[in-house]
C-alpha cells in the first residue's frame, strides 16, 4: 500500500512561502528533520530530502517525473517519445562524449594559467574583494573558448558572453521568485517578454556560429558528429547558461574552503567535500503529470517535486558530523545511489560534470600556491537560485 506524503502542519501557503523565503536551506533542513524524507509542503508541492527517493525520482525522469516546472500543466515536450526530447538526449550524448575526450586537456592548461593570472592580480592588491564577479567572467569565458576553439578571436567570445549575461539578467527575476504565475498570465508580463527577446538574441548568435563553426572547438566537433543545428543550439544555450554562475559559485566556495581550512588532502577530495556542503544547485525540480509512486510514497498527479541535494548531503548515516568540512571522509567512500547529488542523477545528470570537476581540481591546485586567509566579516549563502557565497573576501599573498 502506498501513502501520500504528510502535509506540513497548519501553515497557509502564504505563511509557508514567508518562512521559506526567510531562510531557504534552514527551512529545508527543518522539514527533513521534522517530517522525514518526503513532505507535502502545500497541496501540489512536495519536498524530497531523502536520497533513496531522490534517486528513484531522478532515475525515472523523462518517463514518470518530468523536467517541467510549468504549473499550468500544458502538454509537455519533455516526455519520452517526444521528438524534442529524443533530439535533446542524442545531442547530450554527443556533448558528454566530446567533453570527456582530448578537448579538455588543453582547456585545463589554459584555465590554470587564467586563474593564476587572476590570483596574481589579487595578490598585487593583497585581497580579492568579492571574488564572484571575476570567477563568473572566467567560467563563462572558459566554456565559450571551449565551444569556439582556442583560435577564435577574444571579441567573438566577449560578444557571446554579453548575450549569455543578458539572458541570465532577464531570467533572474523569474527564477529567483518563489511565486510562479500560470503560463497564460506569465507570458504577458514584461519580464517574460524581455527574457524571450534575450533568448532569441542568443539563439540567433549561436545559430550563426553553428552554421560556420570555427575549427578546433566543441561546436565544430558536435557539428562534425552530425548533431543537427536546432538541437545543437538548444543544448548550447542550456550549457552556456549552466557554465556561468554555477561553476563560478563552486570555485568561490572552493576558494573559501582552501582559505579557511588549508586542506592538505587530495584536490579531488577537497572538491567532493566542497560540493557536498555547498552544492551550488541545491534544489532540483521535477513534476508529475499522472499519479506516481516511489517506494511507500504516493505523488498525486500534477505535483511539483523539489529535491534538495543540500539536505541529502547532510544525512548522518552517510556523512557523520555532516556540518564539518572533512575531505578525508572521501577516502575509500562507498555511498548508496542518491546519497550524493551535486551533479544531479538519472538520465538528466549534468553534462558538464567531468569538465566542472576537472576545473575545480585545477582550481584547488592553483589556490594552494598562494597564502590565503579568509578575512570576510561574515560569509552567508545566497540561495535565491544558485547557492553562492555573499560577503566573501580573501587576503591573497604572493605565490611561494
Ligand atoms: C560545479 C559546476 C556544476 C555543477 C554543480 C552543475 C550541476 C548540475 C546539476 C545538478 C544539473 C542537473 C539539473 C537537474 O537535474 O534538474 C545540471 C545540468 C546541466 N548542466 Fe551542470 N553543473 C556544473 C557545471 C556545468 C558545466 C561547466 C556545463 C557545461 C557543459 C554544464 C552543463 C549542464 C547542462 C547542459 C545541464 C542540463 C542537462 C539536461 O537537462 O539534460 N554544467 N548541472
Amino acid at each position: 500500500m502506498t501513502v501520500a506524503p504528510p502535509v506540513q502542519a497548519k501553515l497557509s501557503r502564504a505563511d509557508l512561502l514567508e518562512e521559506y523565503d526567510q531562510d531557504r536551506p534552514g527551512f529545508v533542513l527543518r522539514a527533513a528533520r521534522r517530517y522525514g524524507p518526503v513532505v507535502e509542503l502545500s497541496p501540489g508541492t512536495v519536498l524530497v530530502t531523502g536520497g533513496e527517493v531522490a534517486h528513484d525520482v531522478l532515475r525515472r525522469t523523462n518517463r514518470d517525473f518530468l523536467m517541467d516546472r510549468d504549473r499550468a500543466w500544458r502538454p509537455t515536450d519533455s516526455r519520452r517519445g517526444e521528438d524534442a526530447l529524443e533530439s535533446w538526449m542524442s545531442a547530450r550524448r554527443a556533448m558528454l562524449s566530446a567533453l570527456s575526450g582530448d578537448l579538455v586537456g588543453e582547456h585545463l592548461r589554459w584555465y590554470a594559467g587564467e586563474l593564476a593570472t587572476l590570483m596574481d592580480d589579487w595578490a598585487r592588491i593583497g585581497r580579492t574583494g568579492d571574488p564572484l564577479p571575476a570567477l563568473v567572467r572566467l567560467s563563462t569565458d572558459a566554456f565559450l573558448r571551449l565551444c569556439l576553439g582556442p583560435a577564435a578571436a577574444r571579441r567573438e567570445r566577449d560578444d557571446l558572453a554579453a548575450l549569455v549575461a543578458g539572458l541570465l539578467d532577464a531570467l533572474n527575476p523569474i527564477v529567483r521568485s518563489s511565486v510562479e504565475l500560470p503560463w497564460f498570465l506569465d507570458r504577458l508580463t514584461a519580464r517574460r517578454r524581455r527574457a524571450t527577446r534575450a533568448q532569441q538574441r542568443l539563439d540567433s548568435a549561436l545559430h550563426a556560429v553553428v552554421d560556420r563553426p570555427p575549427p578546433g572547438g566543441l561546436i565544430a566537433m558536435l557539428s562534425g558528429a552530425g548533431v543537427p543545428a536546432g538541437p545543437l543550439v538548444r543544448i548550447l544555450v542550456s550549457a552556456t547558461i549552466a557554465s556561468r554562475l554555477v561553476p563560478a559559485a563552486a570555485a568561490a566556495w572552493t576558494l573559501h574552503a582552501v582559505a579557511t581550512h588549508r586542506p592538505q588532502e587530495e584536490p579531488g577530495q577537497v572538491v567532493d567535500e566542497v560540493l557536498r556542503l555547498r552544492p551550488p544547485t541545491w534544489l532540483l525540480h521535477r513534476a508529475t503529470h499522472g499519479e506516481e509512486t516511489s517506494g511507500e510514497w504516493r505523488f498525486p498527479a500534477r505535483t511539483a517535486v523539489m529535491i534538495s541535494p543540500y539536505a541529502i548531503h547532510r544525512d548522518e548515516r552517510h556523512f557523520p558530523e555532516p556540518e564539518l568540512f572533512r575531505p578525508g571522509r572521501w577516502t575509500g567512500a562507498r555511498l548508496p545511489a542518491g546519497a550524493y547529488l551535486p551533479f544531479g542523477g538519472g538520465p538528466r545528470w549534468c553534462v558538464g560534470t567531468h569538465l566542472a570537476k576537472a576545473q575545480l581540481t585545477t582550481a584547488v591546485e592553483v589556490f594552494r600556491r598562494y597564502r590565503l586567509d579568509d578575512v570576510s566579516r561574515s560569509v552567508t549563502a545566497d540561495t535565491s537560485s544558485t547557492m553562492y557565497p555573499r560577503g566573501l573576501t580573501v587576503s591573497v599573498g604572493r605565490a611561494r
